[in-house]
Formats: C-alpha cells, structure tokens, sequence
C-alpha cells in the first residue's frame, strides 16, 4: 500500500504543528518543508517528531553539498528521511547515507532540476537511497504547460522505488498510485484546503481504494 505525505510549506512551526495535529489520522509521513525549515531552523523537526512519534517526520533539506553532516543534523534533531538532491554529486548523496546508516534511519533524493529523473533514480537507488522523489517544484509546477503526467509516465517506468511530489492532488491521486509509487506527496491540496483534514481524508482513501 503506497504511503501518503503531506508536505508542509508553511512557514511557522506554530501553523505546522496545527496543521499536522488536524490531519494526522489520515498521514504516513509529514513532510516539513524546505521554506518552513530555513525560517525556523532544525528545531522544528524535533517538535513535529515530539508530537508526532508514530509518524515518520521527512525532513525537506534538499542538502547540495555537505551531505554526511547536514543528514546528521536532521537525523539528530529527530527526523526519520531527508533529502539529498540528485543534482548533487555521488560523493554529497553517499555521505548523507552514510548518516543514515548510522543513525537506523533514511535518504529520499530529490530529483528536483535533474534533467533525466529516471536515469539518475535508478542510479541513486544503486548508492542506497530509501527511495527517489519525482518532483517538480512550485516555480517549475506554476510554468505554462506544466502536467504532473510526465512524473506519472517516468514512475511507472522507473523500476525503482519512487515518490511523486509536484502537485498532487484529489483529481490525479488515482493515477500518481496506478504508477507505482511507494509514496504520493501531496502538499497545498492539503495545507491550502479551505477544510485540511477534509482534503486529505479524501486523499487517504483515494489511495486505499486504488
Ligand atoms: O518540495 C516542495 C517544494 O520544493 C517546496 O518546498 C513541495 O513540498 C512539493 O512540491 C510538494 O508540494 P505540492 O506541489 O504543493 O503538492
């Protein structure tokens, strides 16, 4: 059964924390976003992990270079994944997972801005990454002609596991699960949701009966 993430771009832990308290029932992973974390440092992390035990807490860092010591801050401060870009340099992604190793716990590379996702997913699995974000990103989502189906099509043909995150939504879920993915991300049909735990009860069923 695929998991679902909410990702949470808002920016206070505050509102972070409200939000994931309404919606946690129907979410597997919360996903603290990368704007939410350079506004309030890596103590968020360990506020959404004290309240949220039983959840796995994603931390967004989308780490460039550094990777062993940025995936340990995180790691540290109470996070289960983080993220690695896959824009970044083997050697940035094998330290981050190196961290992981050592802490029991997991890296998720975003392919973010990576010309062949798939080719770089598969490759990025093969240094031990828990699994591949397909993603693309608010600014790339809000340029004219964008369709999430060209994540859905690289999904399904992947052959590696994979995460969709770019827009998902109530009217596409069906289709993100039908591809394959071991985790659909789904972050303003949630947190922009006039009624959030609404949106994403609607989703969490949507992938139970897919
Ligand atoms: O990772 C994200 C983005 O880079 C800003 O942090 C988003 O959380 C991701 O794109 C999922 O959000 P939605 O596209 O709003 O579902």
């Amino acid at each position: 059964m695929a998991k679902l993430q909410v990702a949470i771009d808002l920016l206070t832990t505050k509102d972070a924390l409200a939000l994931a308290a309404k919606i946690a029932p129907y979410i597997d992973i919360i996903e603290l976003g990368t704007p939410l974390i350079k506004n309030e440092g890596i103590a968020v992390v360990t506020a959404m992990k004290q309240a949220h035990p039983d959840k796995l807490v994603f931390a967004d860092l989308k780490t460039m270079d550094a990777g062993e010591l940025e995936a340990d801050i995180a790691f540290k401060a109470g996070a289960d994944l983080v993220t690695v870009l896959g824009a970044a340099g083997n050697a940035t992604i094998a330290g981050a997972i190196k961290a992981g190793k050592t802490h029991g716990k997991g890296v998720v590379v975003d392919t973010i801005g990576v010309a062949d996702r798939v080719k770089r997913a598969q490759e990025v699995i093969g240094l031990g990454a828990e699994f591949v974000e397909l993603h693309a990103g608010l600014d790339e989502q809000w340029t004219d002609g964008y369709s999430i189906q060209v994540l859905i099509d690289e999904a399904a043909r992947a052959g590696v596991p994979v995460s969709i995150a770019g827009g998902v939504n109530i009217t596409n879920i069906d289709a993100v699960i039908k591809a394959g993915v071991k985790v659909a991300v789904a972050g303003a049909a949630i947190y922009g949701a006039q009624d959030p735990a609404t949106a994403a009860k609607a989703l969490r069923e949507a992938i139970d009966a897919a």
